[in-house]
């Protein structure tokens, strides 16, 4: 302290009355020392202490005053104080002194200081007034800190509001001791759907909306005792009178002025519909799940424990084992899996494990009731990385019983190599083992023997007996050649009633033992006596062929001779065969150029009326006329046109060109003349065939029963619905129809019965050795005697001479037809007969004609 200072401390000091009425009694000394404390206090306050004079000038300032004004003690020594006023505080400070003065007692303001000439100072100033008016004292305290925490408070209290303002959360403050409410926040306010005056003020339990958030008034105070108070699917009535689903949590803490309880009131509805459609969805998957085909299941790996997490219902269904049973044992999977299957499951887990892409796996498992089942096991992996290790978490997937699919798939592919009727190996799989066959012969030098073998009359007992007896013969052959083979040969059915059968290392010897132990088994036809017979050819590996086809071929070939000859019997095939399949083959290729070339020619044989001697009618013979065989009977080409589908054009010709030929006879005065055409099988099924008669018919105007058509037996058992519809157009036209070759066939009387027929034509192979065989001659009569009590014609044909027409003649026949008579002849030759008139009882010719006709 200077001298200056001290003294003004002394004055001061004197200034007090109390302090020197209560140091009045004191020593220099003692009032030194005490001075010397006030000097203390008085530097060393942390109060800023400042002496104005009246007019506001500084007098003197202690040294926390001075640094509040950053300025040295000496500089402020009379500056108005006021000049370290803020500007806005000026006014404050002016008041201040005034109140000072005026009130005789302490006044004090805050207000803002500048220090260091341009730092704002918060302070609290307190002004006294004394000396009468003289001086002001000063104390000045810093209340930067006091200040910044009222702003740090502002602030927080300024966010806290915000939040409260604009939260997601209805919020309500309760008072702890009245639940009166005192403050609602907006939101709340919004989903209540009322005024927040409406609710400040009145109690949580008067407004029906708490009701079922809040406790009851007694529990309400239980509830304080906690510090949380949380209640999770609580619903809050709105105005509206819609309740919400709310989540609430609730605390009580102590407020400024009392104890509340604070609401925090959650919205939840988005939640609970989010949580319920995730129930229905889920509810809908388990559904889904427990309905589908497939069981689908999920397993977790951790370190390398396997852990089932969920297997659908239909687990068993599919393996006879229930979801507990799979959850109490995650490896019961593994134990179910065919044994033959388990490698291929091993190396597709392997593979998974290894991280490598997979296919869904097919395999079967043994069900729990022992059943062989086939699944499809379609999975999918999740993975996690673990260090730089990819490791498997877990395996979903579902797996399908394909059992039935496999048994069909089996079956298709069954199908698809075997014939369906007789399960036999079909053409296909017949070829592949040919394939191999002929490769292991070639490799071992062992023969290979290919049987065809073709059922004899089989389309008759087919059409004749129904399909189902044809079936059931085809599955007998079957069987019996099985039965006649060994396991290393092949019985196959190429279809219809062509058979293969493929002996093992069999050259012509043993090839003969099985053919014909094949030929003496017979083919019973079940439900009846007879038995059919089979025509066999066969061709042997390497010597008549090299290659499957080749030896197919041959077989073929050699059947077709075997057929040819009779039927019931094989044939090896031979080089002689094959050249008159050849020849057969050259011919059917000249047959199809013969009718454009108008090779074809058409001879007439007389009929005899034997009543009268005089012509009945005649028949139409086809011959052709070969241009380097010459004329050519039809017994050389017309099975051949007939197998190749040519005699159908044969007879477009044939009938017209027969038309034609009356019309011109009769042109020439020739009347009453009729004419037989022979008509195959295929031509009178043909859709053609009516339309080929009518036009004929419709283009020359000949009358129709100047046509007569010859039918055998055979070709009305070849279908006899259907010919016998044909036959009932042809008769409603007014054609004449005869049935030829009769009692060749087996067709039953029932059947004849119903025929449109007018007549009937007796084969020639009875008439014969008629007056030699007794037989035959039983056979004549019958027809003859058949024939009278149907009231139809009867016709012999093959009458060669005059002992065979006298025996006829005695039996009755009315008709008969032969070499006797004559030869069928040209038409120039016929035409010429016909004009003479001639009377063949009393002039047969055909002794003076030409055998080669
Ligand atoms: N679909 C068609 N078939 C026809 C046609 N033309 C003939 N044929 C059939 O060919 C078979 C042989 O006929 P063909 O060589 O003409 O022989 C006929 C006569 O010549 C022969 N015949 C007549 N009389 C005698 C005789 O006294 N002795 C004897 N050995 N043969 C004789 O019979 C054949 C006539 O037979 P059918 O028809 O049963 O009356 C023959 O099956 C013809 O049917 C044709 O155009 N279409």
């Amino acid at each position: 302290m200077n001298d200056a200072d001290s003294k003004n401390a002394v004055n001061r000091s004197r200034d007090r009355n109390a302090f020197d009425s209560d140091n009045a009694n004191l020593s220099t000394e003692e009032l030194v020392r005490e001075l010397q404390v006030y000097t203390d206090l008085y530097e060393f306050s942390p109060v800023g202490l400042f002496t104005l004079d009246d007019a506001g000038n500084i007098r003197s300032v202690n040294n926390t005053g001075a640094s509040l004004l950053g300025r040295a003690r000496p500089e402020l020594v009379g500056v108005p104080f006021e000049q370290a006023v803020a500007e806005p505080s000026k006014g404050d400070f002016s008041v201040l002194l005034n109140d000072a003065r005026t009130s005789q007692s302490k006044s004090a303001c805050e207000l803002t200081l500048i220090s260091d000439s341009s730092r704002q100072l918060p302070v609290r100033i307190d002004a006294l007034c004394c000396k009468e008016g003289t001086e002001y004292r000063l104390s000045v305290l810093d209340i930067t800190k006091r200040k910044q925490s009222e702003l740090a408070l502002q602030r927080s209290e300024a966010r806290y509001r915000r939040l409260f303002e604009t939260a997601k959360d209805g919020i309500m403050i309760v008072e702890a001791d009245s639940g009166a409410i005192a403050e609602v926040n907006p939101f709340l306010v919004d989903i209540l759907g009322c005024k927040r005056e409406a609710l400040l003020g009145k109690t949580v339990w008067e407004l029906g909306f708490f009701a079922r958030i809040v406790p009851g008034a007694s529990d309400f105070k239980a509830m304080q005792q906690k510090e949380y108070f949380h209640g999770d699917d609580l619903l809050l009535a709105t105005v509206g009178g819609r309740d919400i689903p709310v989540e609430v949590v609730s605390n009580c803490y102590q407020s400024e002025q009392s104890s509340v309880v604070q609401f925090n009131i959650r919205d939840i509805s988005i939640r609970k519909n989010a949580e319920q459609a995730l129930l229905t969805s889920e509810e809908q998957c388990r559904t889904i799940v427990s309905n589908i085909n497939e069981y689908v299941y999920s397993v977790r790996f951790e370190e390398g424990d396997i852990t089932s997490v969920y297997h659908s219902p239909k687990c068993f269904d599919i393996t006879g084992y229930t979801p507990d049973e799979y959850y109490r044992d995650p490896l019961l999977w593994f134990t179910m899996i065919h044994e033959e299957d388990r490698n291929l499951v091993v190396e597709f887990l392997n593979g998974i494990f290894a991280g490598l892409d997979h296919e869904p796996i097919r395999h079967r498992i043994i069900h729990k009731d022992g059943s062989v089942r086939w699944i499809v096991n379609n999975c999918a992996v999740q993975r996690q990385r673990r260090g730089d290790r990819l490791s498997i978490t877990r395996l979903d997937g579902f797996i399908l019983d394909i059992t039935d699919i496999k048994r069909a798939e089996e079956n298709i592919f069954f199908l698809a190599h075997h014939d369906p009727l007789t399960k036999l190996p079909n053409r296909s799989t017949l070829y592949e083992r040919m394939e191999q066959v002929i490769c292991a012969a070639q490799k071992s030098s062992r023969n290979v023997a290919l049987l065809f073998l073709d059922i004899d009359g089989f389309k008759q007992i087919n059409d004749s007996m129904g399909h189902d007896v044809g079936d059931r013969l085809l599955q007998s052959v079957a069987k019996r050649l099985s039965d006649c083979t060994r396991s290393c040969d092949v019985v196959s059915r190429l279809g219809g009633d062509e058979f293969v059968v493929m002996l093992w290392d069999c050259g012509e010897t043993e090839t003969t033992v099985v053919a014909e132990k094949v030929i003496n088994a017979g083919f019973p036809v079940l439900g009846s006596n007879v038995t059919v017979t089979p025509s066999i050819g066969i061709s042997v590996f390497p010597d008549d062929g090299r290659d499957y086809l080749t030896l197919l071929k041959h077989a073929d070939i050699a059947m077709y001779h075997a057929k040819k000859s009779g039927g019931n019997n094989f044939q090896f095939f031979t080089h002689r065969l094959n050249e008159i399949a050849h020849e057969r083959f050259v011919l059917e290729a000249e047959l199809r150029r013969a009718l454009d070339r108008e090779e074809f020619v058409l001879y007439y044989q007389p009929k005899v009326d034997l009543s009268t001697g005089r012509f009945s009618g005649m028949e139409a013979l086809i011959r052709w006329q070969h241009p380097a065989h010459g004329l050519m009977l039809p017994e050389s080409f017309i099975r051949i046109a007939e197998e190749s589908g040519l005699l159908t054009q044969i007879s477009k010709w044939i009938i017209p060109t027969v038309c034609r030929q009356i019309q011109q006879w009769q042109q020439q005065g020739i009347n009453s003349v009729s004419a037989a055409v022979n008509l195959s099988a295929s031509f009178f099924q043909h859709p053609d065939f009516e339309e080929t008669i009518e036009d004929s018919l419709l283009q020359t105007g000949i009358a129709p029963e100047c046509l007569e058509l010859e039918l055998t037996e055979a070709t009305i058992m070849s279908d006899p619905q259907r010919v016998l519809g044909s036959m009932a157009a042809m008769k409603a036209l007014g054609l004449q129809l005869s049935i030829d070759d009769f009692g060749t066939g087996y067709s039953s009387l029932s059947y004849l019965k119903k025929l449109p027929v007018d007549k009937l034509k007796i084969d020639q192979s009875f008439i014969h050795n008629i007056a030699r065989d007794a037989d035959n001659a039983a056979v004549v009569r019958a027809v003859i005697s058949i024939g009278r009590s149907m009231q139809l014609r009867v016709i012999a044909e093959g009458v060669e001479n005059a002992s065979q027409l006298a025996w006829l003649q005695a039996e009755g026949s009315e008709e008969a037809q032969g070499y006797y008579f004559s030869r069928p002849l040209p038409v120039a030759k016929m035409t010429a007969l016909l004009k003479q008139r001639a009377n063949f009882l009393h002039n047969p010719r055909g002794k003076t004609q030409s055998k080669t006709l």
